[in-house]
């Protein structure tokens, strides 16, 4: 495979001398970096194939690649992302992205059928391509740390997530938080139900959070937020980070730095813990993930790296996910009565904590939970470095292109779910067959294969028990114009929710001295930032 170098004087600063130590390439080039490309055969229908360059999409220009279509007078100048992967789409099934400041193109797969071939030929080390800045900032800031597994590759990926799977993926594991999931739940409804109406500004609401136990975890899940935004702006926008040390970039190596090191000392007590663990408890005791991963791998390190992957990967996820479906069921007024009922139904008390059966039971509530991750799924593309040469729609994809799935642009094409923009749990539900996905790579908002979201257990343990807590406990209503919704890694709400809160009236008599909630008219739940801190808790109670 032939990349192009990088221009010589441009090689010369710094920082990019350490990318091209990192293989990390800037250019703009055809393929991204690829370690591990199977040398086999071509396809048999390769040299009929149409070539690559003949991919459709916009112009690619010398030195700028694609950059030239999101300035002014290009065709993408001021389209949002989310509305880019709609228009890239309309050039054809496969739809090519030139490269931008020294990232590789990107080709859009616009087709569930092309989308499986990809997967099923990503092989054992399936390659998607982290943030160039996590990247960098591994590479040669922390270079004491493993990579995370986020941004790590082939065999160092294949033996961490090995040890990290047989922690994260075990039920037993997973059954054990399902208590203190509740509990920081229940916080969060009783928190919920303690905020008066005048604690609604950005001020009070940091006052309302004032009695938060822990201000390390807060810091924490602070300076988590940052990085995540960081990601934003130096890896999505177009950022000269790779040059020069921009104030983005020096916010994204602070925060980075506090994370890591807050990390490392909760890896600290851990291990502290461990080593005095009376002999007698060594065989009874539940151990948590922190633990079970340091069990398993004896590496603090990668402990540290692990602590560092749930962070970044863990919260602006499960807590945006909670927020569009609190979202979707409070503006489908008749499915939060189907889903009352059934809640009412399951949980008699709410009062008592949740067990794993009755979650279980909760199979509307999941039908609500799946129906809101394909009607707004917030990751909008997940990508594959493809690691051999495939024909996709007749054109040849050599070994090294990154291609993407275009996860918001086919979820919602009525071509492949009927009544696509309708808000309809019961697809999910024997009773919706004919509203079922045309294809089931449609639909993968954990991604696919070996490589698929290693947190997805503790993603629906965490959503489905705070959804079940606040509808089994409110009624939720949106009394305001459709909510805008904007990319910052993912997809989330432009601005904080504004739902209308009201106590189930059957609760007034099981919390009699509460303040009553349905008085509170226009109660404003900055939900977002209050379920990052929720989740903070979850994160917490997990030991990392
Ligand atoms: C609803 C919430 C979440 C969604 C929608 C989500 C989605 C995803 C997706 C699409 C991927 C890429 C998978 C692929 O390439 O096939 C991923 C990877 C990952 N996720 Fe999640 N995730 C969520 C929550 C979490 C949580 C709670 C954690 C940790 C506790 C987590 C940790 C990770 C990690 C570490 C990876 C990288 C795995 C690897 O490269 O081996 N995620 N996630």
């Amino acid at each position: 495979m032939i990349l192009q170098r990088t221009p010589q004087f441009l090689c010369r600063l710094p920082r990019l001398q350490h990318l091209q130590q990192a293989h990390l390439r800037c250019r703009s080039t055809t393929h991204a970096d690829v370690q591990h490309v199977e040398t086999v055969t071509k396809p048999a229908d390769w040299d009929s194939a149409k070539p690559y360059s003949e991919i459709p999409g916009p112009k690619s220009y010398p030195l700028v690649g694609g950059l030239r279509s999101f300035l002014p007078g290009g065709e993408f100048y001021k389209v949002k992302l989310e509305e880019l992967f709609k228009k890239m789409t309309d050039f054809g099934t496969v739809a090519k992205m030139p490269g931008i400041m020294g990232r590789p193109d990107m080709v859009l797969l616009g087709d569930p059928k092309l989308i499986e071939i990809a997967f099923r030929n990503e092989g054992p080390w399936p390659i998607r391509r982290g943030a160039d800045c996590l990247k960098y900032y591994f590479e040669n800031l922390r270079k004491g740390l493993p990579q995370s597994l986020v941004i790590s590759q082939g065999k160092e990926w294949q033996d961490f997530r090995t040890a990290v799977n047989q922690v994260m993926m075990q039920p037993r594991n997973i059954k054990q938080y399902v208590e203190p999931i509740d509990n920081v739940s229940q916080e969060f409804i009783d928190r919920m139900r303690r905020i008066p109406i005048t604690l609604v500004a950005l001020d009070a609401k940091l006052g309302c959070l004032k009695d938060v136990p822990n201000p390390e975890g807060m810091k924490m899940v602070e300076n988590a937020h940052i990085v995540f935004d960081s990601l934003y702006r130096l890896d999505v926008l177009p950022s000269p980070w790779k040059w020069i040390s921009t104030p983005a970039w020096r916010r994204f190596e602070k925060s980075m730095n506090t994370i890591t090191e807050i990390s490392t000392q909760y890896v600290k007590e851990g291990m502290e813990r461990l080593k005095s663990l009376p002999t007698t408890e060594i065989k009874d005791r539940n151990y948590s993930v922190l633990e079970n991963l340091l069990i398993k791998t004896g590496d603090p390190d990668r402990a540290v790296a692990m602590a560092l992957d749930m962070l970044l990967a863990g919260i602006d996820t499960t807590s945006t996910v909670v927020s569009t479906v609190l979202y979707q069921v409070a503006t489908h007024p008749d499915k939060q009565k189907r889903l009352q009922e059934e809640l009412d139904k399951v949980i008699p008390d709410p009062s008592k904590p949740i067990t794993k059966a009755q979650l279980e039971e909760l199979k509307y509530m999941r039908a609500c939970i799946k129906e809101t991750m394909r009607v707004m799924p917030i990751i909008i593309g997940n990508s594959r470095t493809t690691i051999k040469d495939l024909v996709l729609d007749g054109y040849q994809i050599p070994a090294g292109t990154m291609v993407n799935t275009p996860n918001i642009v086919l979820c919602t094409d009525n071509a492949y779910f009927p009544r696509a923009n309708e808000f309809l749990p019961e697809r999910w539900l024997p009773e919706g067959a004919d509203l079922k996905a045309t294809h089931p790579f449609t639909f993968l908002p954990f991604g696919f294969g070996p490589r698929m979201c290693v947190g997805r257990r503790f993603a629906d343990l965490e959503i489905e028990t705070i959804v079940a807590k606040i509808f089994r406990n409110f009624k939720l209503e949106w009394n305001h114009p459709p909510a805008a919704v904007e990319f910052k890694i993912v997809l989330v709400f432009a601005d904080p929710l504004r739902f209308k809160v009201t106590d189930r009236p059957n609760l007034d008599t099981l919390f009699p001295h509460k303040i009553k909630t349905s008085r509170i008219l226009g109660f404003l739940v900055a939900a977002l930032d209050l379920l990052k801190r929720y989740m903070l808790f979850s994160a917490l109670s997990m030991d990392i």
